[in-house]
């Protein structure tokens, strides 16, 4: 069906294109990761676990600035109250919820025994994460307000990532508590909300099949760029464990 939509040989209804988008997109995204299912097994050390959690960080810290530039790429008033929500998922807000998303990120990072200024610094991610990051704000940017919409829609399989892993790090790490990971149970109603709006609109502005294939299109740029992440964390700590230089190095890293 994706080949088909890719050759753009015929309009998808909206519920073919759904079921395209779910089925290509999940057979991509990171949770069949080998670094996901080590963390999964139980066995990633605590040095791999926090190189995952400093990493990560510089995703969570550019996921409200890349849903700024969408919402200021929109011309609809309706679009953007729905879309500023994810900005305030993450950012925290005043008078509610203060400790957004990154504030609940740090801690998780904190929880895990990683220095806060040396998290927020980013000096020390991967070089790989920082272009992977740039990515998708290139994403969102430089193709159609479908393309950077449609690029969000992982978030349609993160409950199911999020649900094998909070489990399993709760079980397997006796270092990890549930106040630590307090970051994940908001995304399991975030994420479903803000994925059903993604793709209601995805479903009805690809309307040609050009802009059905531009839709997968995008989901499968976003999958790669998470896949991208998780192999730069797993050849730096796992194998061969050739961390770049100037990269964080864990106390227990062997070598
Ligand atoms: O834990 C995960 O596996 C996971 C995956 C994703 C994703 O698929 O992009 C997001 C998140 N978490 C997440 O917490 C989050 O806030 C988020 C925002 C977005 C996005 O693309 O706008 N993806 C994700």
């Amino acid at each position: 069906m994706v080949e088909a939509i890719r050759a753009g040989q015929r309009l998808l209804t909206p519920t073919e294109l759904e079921q395209a988008l779910r089925e290509a997109g999940f057979a991509r995204y990171h949770i069949h990761h080998p670094f996901h299912r080590l963390m999964n097994a139980g066995d990633l050390t605590l040095g791999q676990m926090q190189a995952w959690a400093l990493n990560r960080y510089c995703y969570q810290a550019t996921i409200p600035k890349k849903d700024a530039l969408i919402l200021a790429r929109s011309e609809d008033p309706e679009f953007r109250r729905e879309w500023r929500k994810r900005i305030i998922d993450h950012d925290g807000e005043e008078n509610g919820e203060k400790d957004g998303g990154i504030r609940r990120w740090l801690k998780l990072a904190e929880g895990l025994g990683l220095d806060r200024d040396m998290v927020t610094a980013r000096r020390k991610a991967l070089p790989a994460t920082r272009y992977a990051v740039g990515a998708y704000l290139d994403l969102v940017t430089q193709g159609s307000l479908l393309t950077a919409v449609a690029s969000s829609l992982t978030e349609l399989f993160s409950p199911v990532a999020i649900g094998e892993r909070v489990p399993a790090m709760l079980a397997r790490y006796d270092y990890i508590t549930e106040e630590t990971l307090s970051y994940f149970t908001p995304r399991l109603h975030q994420a479903p909300r803000d994925a059903e709006h993604a793709l209601a609109l995805v479903t009805r502005w690809a309307d040609t099949p050009e802009k059905q294939a531009e839709a997968v299109e995008a989901l499968l740029a976003k999958c790669d760029l998470l896949w991208a992440m998780l192999d730069a964390l797993h050849h730096a700590y796992v194998s061969p464990g050739q961390i770049p230089p100037g990269a964080f190095r864990p106390k227990d890293h062997r070598t």
